[in-house]
């Protein structure tokens, strides 16, 4: 199986990008899906969460109040690096789980959208690694326009990242999103016969196609032995 991982800023596209995968019939496992299932009323990572920032991070609901918590990890590393230590092991289950499923239905390509790929040393797990890279005008512009915040609020949520230049040095495919959806639709037409390209010996045993395979030989190479002896 390839494991292709899709990553970028906040705001720079991803999920831009994420639904024109699903919209191919690539399937796409999302790390903020599973981190919002990490926080849910009452499983683990919200006891744990709730543990060491106190309930005045809940709603009447007993739900975690999200934009609250953003606003107090987004202007503090002490507290967002504690936020992710809490969260890390959950989240990166969730994400293996996930694969995973696939794996099980027969997926021979995978795209798992992972915001901090880079900062949290999952990119060994992923190839290739495609970067949405955006300008940081852009970046700021579409971050404060879809979440309504101040460009101050903004700045803090992209200096809790690893810049995107950085970022787009470590790609294996960038795709550039300064420009309007048409440009990022020709774009993605390029990364998709990319990623459609032939698997690899190595990506093949990994699927679940190359699994049975090998169990195949294997069993017919003992079965054979047996007969022989
Ligand atoms: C702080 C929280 C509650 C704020 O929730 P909110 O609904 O406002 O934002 P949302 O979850 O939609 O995230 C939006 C974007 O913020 C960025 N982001 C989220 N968490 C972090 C973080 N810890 N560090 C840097 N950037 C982050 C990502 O680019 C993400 O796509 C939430 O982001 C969270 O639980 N973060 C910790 C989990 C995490 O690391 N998520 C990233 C998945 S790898
Ligand atoms: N090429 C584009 N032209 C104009 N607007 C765009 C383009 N690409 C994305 N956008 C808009 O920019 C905003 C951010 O895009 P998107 O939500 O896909 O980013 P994201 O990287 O998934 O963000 P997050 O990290 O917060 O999940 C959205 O409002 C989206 O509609």
């Amino acid at each position: 199986m390839r494991i292709v991982g899709l990553t970028g800023g906040i705001a720079s596209g991803k999920s831009t990008v994420s639904n024109l995968f699903k919209a191919n019939g690539i399937p796409v496992v999302d790390a903020d899906v599973i981190a919002r299932n990490v926080l849910k009323k009452g499983s683990g990572g919200w006891k744990r969460v709730v543990a060491a920032f106190g309930e005045d991070i809940l709603l009447p609901s007993r739900e975690v109040d999200r934009p609250k918590l953003g606003q107090m990890v987004f202007s503090s590393d002490s507290k967002r690096q504690l936020l992710n230590k809490l969260m890390a092991p959950y989240i990166s289950s969730g994400i293996f789980w996930e694969i995973l499923k696939e794996w099980a239905k027969g997926a021979k390509v995978v795209v798992v959208d992972i915001p901090l790929l880079f900062e949290a040393k999952m990119d060994k797990w992923t190839k290739p690694i495609v970067v949405v890279w955006v300008s940081q005008d852009t970046q700021l512009n579409r971050l404060m326009e879809r979440d309504g915040l101040s460009e101050e609020d903004a700045r803090n949520r992209v200096m809790a990242q690893m810049s995107l230049d950085l970022k787009r040095g470590k790609a294996d495919i960038v795709i550039d999103n300064n420009g309007g959806l048409d440009e990022l639709h020709q774009q993605f037409d390029k990364v998709l016969s990319e990623i459609r390209r032939p698997l690899t010996w190595i990506e093949f045993w990994r699927s679940r196609q190359g699994a049975f395979s090998i169990l195949g030989l294997v069993t017919s190479g003992l079965f054979v032995c047996k007969q022989l002896n």
